[in-house]
């Protein structure tokens, strides 16, 4: 699924409104239909205090408001006086309000406004229109009602938010718990500076025309499920005469002193996602909890007790390579990654201290062999790629990063996005903040391995693993209702998230 700038989108409503028998009036109309839809399916609050502006969004809220009072909701509404014209279908929807629904107008002379505790506030005081930051009376205003404890809802957009330039720093933005978003998410909503403004986000179809969207130029993408399931089922079927050696021999490189629990981590995970064969080369200090936790695992010895060195081992049966989980920095554990990739046949994962020895040695950039795959979290990518400024410098970074050295690069955190060589970024929609526990990354690593090994193309493989890691720490909260999973909880799913992937 595309992610289109606003003019793009704008774009895309107009040409909707022009070739398809609907007025923009009455594609208003669908689109608070799909709110007030959601917020019956959803809530079963009786109050709602909607905040309309005087744009199309606060059109929006005003059609919501009719429609929730048709549903026999008590509502009120606030209108807020934020801009000097009225759009001509938000005035439509205003003479529309049935006259029982309390109205009072909000503007700089008169701003106070009480909303009762039990009530749903509803921001639809700007949209995608916003074309400066808040300041003044509006500004106060929201910073008033964001500190008030309601559930809060935004339509489209939270108010104050840039759909998709970067936001300038101290930007006051209206703090949803749900964004009701319509087509698809907008860019700011996923990255890190402004996405926690938006609260979980729905998206609703409100029956833009597909066919002007395929042609709009864009290089960002949201991970649907169909997609990522239309990927991993290209190698399902299983054969009925499929063996081991069908589905490929992994080989992951993990684990130092201390550090012997990532390895147990990246190796299940990789057996679960379905490699056929599984070798681990590690440090002789990790070896006993290491067969006893996974017997299923060959392992191969490092000649140091306590790290990994380079001690010339064949590697050349493997199809696919992870190296990086819980390593360490020791020098001589560094000469073996610099010989690993000077070497490499098979296709490379690499995680963690594998990063951070490339961070430490930049020239070694250069030596990554073609669509390999990184996987850093941000502080890693930093190490990497040097700071930023905003999200949107990160994300330059990000794909000038893959483009430079033709390879993949995942960002890790809440919608983890992979930035491919060819300069597309995808953003994954799966996962939760119960996931921000050590070692997911490390399973995320053997999955990916496996995947790889599998005969998946590096893109597919990187898309497919994110997406079905989120998916089995999304099934492992909410079987609990957990605040925090652990990656063992995350691993019990994984089966389930795949099972889930193979169905149409
Ligand atoms: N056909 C359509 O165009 C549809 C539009 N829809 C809604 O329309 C919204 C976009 O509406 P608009 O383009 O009217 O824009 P907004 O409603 O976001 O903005 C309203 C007005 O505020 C002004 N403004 C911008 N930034 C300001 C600031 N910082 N301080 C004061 N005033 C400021 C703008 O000049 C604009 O006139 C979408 O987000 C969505 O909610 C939906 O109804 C679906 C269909
Ligand atoms: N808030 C969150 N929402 C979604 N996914 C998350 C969140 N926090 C962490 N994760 C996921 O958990 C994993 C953490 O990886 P990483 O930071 O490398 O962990 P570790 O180094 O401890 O193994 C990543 O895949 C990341 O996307
Ligand atoms: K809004």
């Amino acid at each position: 699924m595309k992610i289109l700038s606003a003019s793009q989108i704008r774009e895309l409503d107009k040409l909707t409104i022009s070739h398809k028998p609907i007025s923009s009036i009455d594609l208003m109309e669908t689109a608070a239909c799909e709110c007030v839809k959601w917020i019956l399916q959803n809530l079963s609050t009786q109050n709602f205090t909607i905040l309309a502006g005087r744009g199309n969004n606060g059109g929006d809220g005003l059609a919501i408001a009719r429609l929730l009072h048709n549903q026999g909701k008590e509502v009120e509404v606030f209108w807020i006086e934020n801009s000097p014209q009225i759009s001509i279908d938000c005035q439509i929807n205003h003479e529309r309000l049935p006259k029982e629904i309390p109205i009072t107008l909000l503007n700089a002379q008169n701003c106070n406004l009480h909303i009762p505790a039990e009530s749903v506030c509803i921001d639809a005081i700007f949209g995608v229109g916003l074309s400066r930051p808040l300041e003044g009376w509006l500004a106060d205003l929201l910073k008033k009602i964001n500190n008030l404890p309601n559930l809060k809802i935004a339509i489209d957009i939270p108010s104050g938010m840039y759909a998709d330039q970067p936001q300038p720093a101290e930007s006051t933005i209206f703090r949803a718990n749900y964004t009701l978003t319509f087509h698809q998410a907008k860019l700011n909503m996923l990255l890190p500076q402004t996405g926690n403004f938006a609260g979980k986000i729905a998206v609703l179809d409100i029956g833009l025309l597909k066919e002007y969207e395929r042609e709009m130029p864009c290089n960002y993408f949201l991970l649907s499920e169909n997609l990522v399931k239309s990927w991993y089922q290209e190698r399902l079927p299983r054969p009925i005469f499929a063996h081991k050696g069908t589905f490929g021999h992994s080989l992951l490189v993990a684990g130092s002193l201390g550090k012997g629990g990532a390895s147990i981590l990246a190796a299940k995970a990789c057996l679960l996602a379905g490699t056929g064969l599984l070798t681990l080369l590690v440090p002789p200090c990790n070896y006993s909890p290491l067969q006893t936790a996974v017997p299923e695992a060959m392992l191969l010895l490092s000649s140091a007790q306590n790290y990994i060195r380079n001690d010339n081992h064949d590697f050349s049966s493997f199809k696919a390579v992870g190296v990086g989980c819980g390593i360490g920095l020791h020098e001589e554990t560094q000469v073996f990654l610099k010989n690993l990739l000077q070497k490499a046949q098979a296709p490379l994962v690499l995680d963690a201290d594998a990063l951070n020895i490339l961070a430490q040695n930049p020239d070694w950039l250069s030596l990554l062999p073609v669509n390999s795959i990184l996987t850093p979290h941000p502080k890693e990518f930093e190490r990497l790629a040097g700071s930023w400024q905003n999200d949107h410098e990160a994300l330059e970074k990000q794909t000038a990063f893959a483009q430079k050295y033709h390879c993949f690069v995942l960002f890790k955190g809440a919608y983890s996005r992979i930035a491919t060589p060819q300069g597309k970024i995808f953003f994954n929609p799966t996962g939760n903040p119960a996931m921000a526990t050590g070692g997911m990354g490390d399973v995320l690593a053997g999955i990916i391995t496996a995947l790889l090994a599998q005969g998946y193309s590096p893109e597919k493989a990187l898309c497919i693993g994110v997406y079905a890691h989120g998916l089995a720490g999304d099934l492992a909260q909410q079987k609990r209702n957990a605040i925090a999973i652990t990656p063992t909880m995350l691993l019990e799913e994984l089966p389930i998230a795949f099972a889930k992937l193979s169905v149409s």
